[in-house]
C-alpha cells in the first residue's frame, strides 16, 4: 500500500453505520468533507462531540440490496463500510467498486483493489502532517507510535509556516537554485531556529535569516 495524501473539501464521504467505528471515521472526514451517516442508531458521540456536529446523521437500516440506491442518492467520492453486519459491509464495497469510488472497509485488513483504503493514525500541526500505517496488521501499534510522535513534531507547524515564507521569498530573489535550496535546508535542521520557534515567530524568523546568511557565507564562491 502507498500512502497518499487526498483533498476531501466539498466532496461527500458516506459512512454506513454510526457506532464507535462510524462516529470515529465520520469525525475524521467531518475535518474537511461534506459527511454523511446512514444508521439504524447512533453512538452517544454523535450528541456530544463538538467535531461530529455537522455530519448529517440519517436515520435507516438498509438490506444490501438497497445500498446502492443509498450511495447513488449522495454521490460520494468516498464510501466507509463501518456497520457491525459483515453482508451490508461486503454490499457497500460491492456498490462503491461498481461506481469507482473509494471504499473503505473497517472490518478487514491488508492490501485488496486499488480503490480500497485504509484510514491511517494521523499526527498533525498546522499544515504538517503525519500519517502511520502497518499496513492493516496492527492498529493499536499505529495508535501507540502516533501517540509516540506528537511530542516528536513539536513546532513542525510553525517551521513548515516560516519556511514556507522564506521559499516564496527566496524564489523572488537573484539567488541560484542550490543555493535556495541550501538556505532552506540550513535553516530547517538549525537547532537555533527550532528553539526560537518555541519563543516566538517574529525572533525565529530574525534567526533564521541570520543561519541563512552565515550559510551564504559558507558556500559563497564554494564548491557547491
Ligand atoms: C485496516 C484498518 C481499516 C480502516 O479502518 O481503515 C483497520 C481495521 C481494523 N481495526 C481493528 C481494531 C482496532 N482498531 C483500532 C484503532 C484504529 N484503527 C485504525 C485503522 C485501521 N483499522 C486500518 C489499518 C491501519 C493500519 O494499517 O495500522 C486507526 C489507526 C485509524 C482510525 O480508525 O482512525 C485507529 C487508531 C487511531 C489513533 O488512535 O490514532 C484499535 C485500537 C484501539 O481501539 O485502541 C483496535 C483494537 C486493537 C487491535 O485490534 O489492534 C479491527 C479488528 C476489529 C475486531 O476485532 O472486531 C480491524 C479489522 C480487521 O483487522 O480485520
Ligand atoms: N477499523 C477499525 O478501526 C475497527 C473496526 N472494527 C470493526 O468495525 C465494525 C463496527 O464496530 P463498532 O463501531 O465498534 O460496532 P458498533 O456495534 O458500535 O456499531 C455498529 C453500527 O452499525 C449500525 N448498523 C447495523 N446495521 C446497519 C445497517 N443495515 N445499515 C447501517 N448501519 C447499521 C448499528 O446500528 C451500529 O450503530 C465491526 O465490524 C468491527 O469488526 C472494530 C474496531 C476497530
Amino acid at each position: 500500500m502507498i500512502p497518499l495524501y487526498h483533498d476531501f473539501s466539498e466532496e461527500t464521504v458516506l459512512v454506513f453505520g454510526g457506532g464507535s467505528v462510524g462516529a470515529r471515521k465520520a469525525r475524521r472526514f467531518a475535518r474537511e468533507a461534506q459527511v454523511v451517516v446512514i444508521s439504524p442508531a447512533f453512538d452517544e458521540r454523535f450528541e456530544t462531540d463538538e467535531e461530529l456536529a455537522a455530519v448529517d446523521r440519517i436515520r435507516a437500516a438498509p438490506e444490501p440490496a438497497e445500498v446502492p440506491e443509498w450511495v447513488d442518492r449522495f454521490e460520494p467520492v468516498l464510501v466507509v463500510a463501518a456497520t457491525d453486519d459483515p453482508d451490508l459491509n461486503r454490499a457497500v464495497d460491492e456498490a462503491a467498486s461498481e461506481r469507482g469510488l473509494l471504499i473503505n472497509r473497517t472490518d478487514q485488513s491488508g492490501g485488496r483493489d486499488v480503490d480500497s483504503v485504509v484510514v491511517p493514525a494521523t499526527v498533525r500541526d498546522g499544515p504538517v502532517s503525519v500519517a502511520i500505517s502497518t499496513g492493516g496488521k496492527s492498529p493499536a501499534l499505529s495508535r501507540y507510535l502516533r501517540q509516540q510522535i506528537e511530542a516528536e513534531i513539536e513546532d513542525a507547524g510553525a517551521m513548515a509556516e516560516l519556511t514556507g515564507e522564506l521559499r516564496a521569498e527566496l524564489k523572488e530573489s537573484d539567488l541560484s537554485v542550490a543555493d535556495r535550496r541550501a538556505a532552506v535546508r540550513s535553516v530547517v535542521r538549525s537547532s537555533s531556529v527550532w528553539k526560537a520557534l518555541h519563543t516566538g515567530t517574529a525572533k525565529a524568523t530574525k534567526e533564521a535569516e541570520r543561519v541563512m546568511a552565515a550559510e551564504h557565507d559558507d558556500t559563497d564562491g564554494g564548491s557547491r
